[in-house]
């Protein structure tokens, strides 16, 4: 980030500071239901505050039509929590660069603070509309971006705007940027990639750059059955992408010529339907029943895996091993969080979307390293993709 300016280089003083930070949390009967992300941004927000900045904040919630307002997607059960750990009041404009938006900014004062509404009610936002952009510049006199969970986004609020004001990026930001990039820059070794998640087609850039840089790379999820195809097994009514079995198959020949070590499932647990209820049955991976599905992976691949990562000094763990969401197939998701955690000397990086659900499921979240708060934007930045809202901030 040697060519970004950061937060700590903003002199915000009396300014009027436009921070793009990612609330997009999940909502329920109007009230956040996990402010992982809010309190991920507190760093940011409060060194603002405490620097007598006028901070106004913008996020989207949600995928709403862009068609004005919609209910369930408002940034209020944000803002209200946001003050709640702040412990002070925070102000809410009902429009986004409206005239509500226009006279609370103009109202704030040093050390106060704001919130705009929901930036995706209004369609030029996604468009990165070059006036949408220039709306959102007059609100503030400089811009910080702190969201790392929209930066994979070229939107008006995380790409367009940062043109037009001095741009500087947040401390999460910062940290996100720094610990992936570090993470695949200079990972101490053994390096142990798990990866796991429902489909390979959504996975393959993210396991070929990690081919490139990992000692071990474990493999999990409903993508396993399209690498066990690859090997010439029968995996049943497994999830399974035809299309996808030869680039598997590229993938094993490439682990295999640079050395790296892949770990595929020994034993499956296999389910008669996809339901909590199901008939299971555990068993090796060349005895998988014509008429079942695999799960999760069974206990001698979940030792199997836990062996691996508890010899690892770097871990990066992305997508679940089974349908953790269910009791049954859990098993397997459980006992790699818990190695995972287990590893305290290692650094463990947790890398966003269902495998940041599962380590809080099974409460093991303060014993990781650290925790993405980016399902895509983490994707995309170790798939060696540049991020459109981290590209804007260069000068
Ligand atoms: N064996 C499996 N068969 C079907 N779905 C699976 C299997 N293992 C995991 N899944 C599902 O994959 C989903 C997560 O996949 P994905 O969205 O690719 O991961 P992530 O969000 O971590 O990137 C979970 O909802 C989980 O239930
Ligand atoms: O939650 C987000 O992404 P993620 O689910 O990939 O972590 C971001 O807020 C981006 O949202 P979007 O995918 O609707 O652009």
């Amino acid at each position: 980030m040697a060519d970004i300016a950061t937060v700590d280089q903003l002199d915000a003083r009396g300014k009027r500071v436009l921070v793009r930070v990612d609330f997009n949390v999940p909502v329920a009967d109007g009230v956040c239901s996990d402010d992982t992300r809010i309190r991920a941004a507190l760093p940011t927000i409060e060194k603002l505050i405490d620097e007598g900045a006028r901070v106004i904040l913008m996020s989207h919630l949600g995928r709403p039509s862009g068609e004005g307002f919609e209910e369930k997607f408002t940034l209020r059960p944000a803002a209200l929590r946001l003050s709640e750990l702040l412990g002070r009041p925070v102000a809410f404009a009902s429009d986004t660069v409206g005239p509500d938006a226009q006279a609370k900014a103009a109202a704030l004062q040093d050390g106060q603070v704001l919130v705009l509404e929901n930036l995706r009610f209004d369609k030029r936002e996604k468009k990165n509309d070059p006036e949408f952009c220039q709306e959102l510049a007059k609100l503030g006199e400089a811009y910080v971006n702190d969201a790392f969970g929209t930066a994979h986004r070229a939107h008006a609020s995380t790409a367009g705007v940062a043109a037009l004001l001095p741009a500087y990026a947040g401390y999460l930001m910062q940290n996100e940027v720094a610990t992936l990039t570090g993470m695949l820059d200079e990972p101490r070794r053994p390096f142990v990639a798990i990866l796991g998640g429902s489909k390979v087609s959504d996975k393959i850039k993210v396991i070929d750059a990690l081919m490139d840089k990992c000692d071990t790379l474990i493999i999990g999820g409903g993508m396993c059955f399209t690498f066990l195809l690859a090997q010439g097994k029968q995996v049943g009514t497994s999830l399974k992408e035809e299309d996808w079995v030869e680039r598997a198959a590229a993938m094993l020949r490439k682990a295999e010529e640079r050395g790296v070590k892949l770990l595929l499932p020994v034993d499956v647990v296999c389910a008669d339907k996809f339901a909590e209820d199901a008939n299971t049955k555990t068993v090796s991976v060349d005895d998988v029943p014509a008429d079942m599905m695999g799960l999760d992976v069974g206990p001698e691949t979940a030792k199997l895996y836990a062996q691996a990562i508890s010899q690892a000094a770097t871990v990066f763990w992305n997508g679940p091993m089974g349908v953790f969401e269910m009791e049954a197939f859990a098993a397997g998701t459980k006992a790699v969080a818990e190695a995972v955690a287990e590893n305290q000397l290692g650094d463990t990086i947790i890398g966003g979307g269902d495998s940041v659900a599962a380590v809080n499921k099974f409460d093991l979240a303060d014993r990781m390293t650290f925790i993405s708060t980016g399902g895509g934007a983490s994707m995309e930045l170790v798939q060696g993709e540049a991020l459109p809202g981290v590209e804007a901030l260069k000068r």
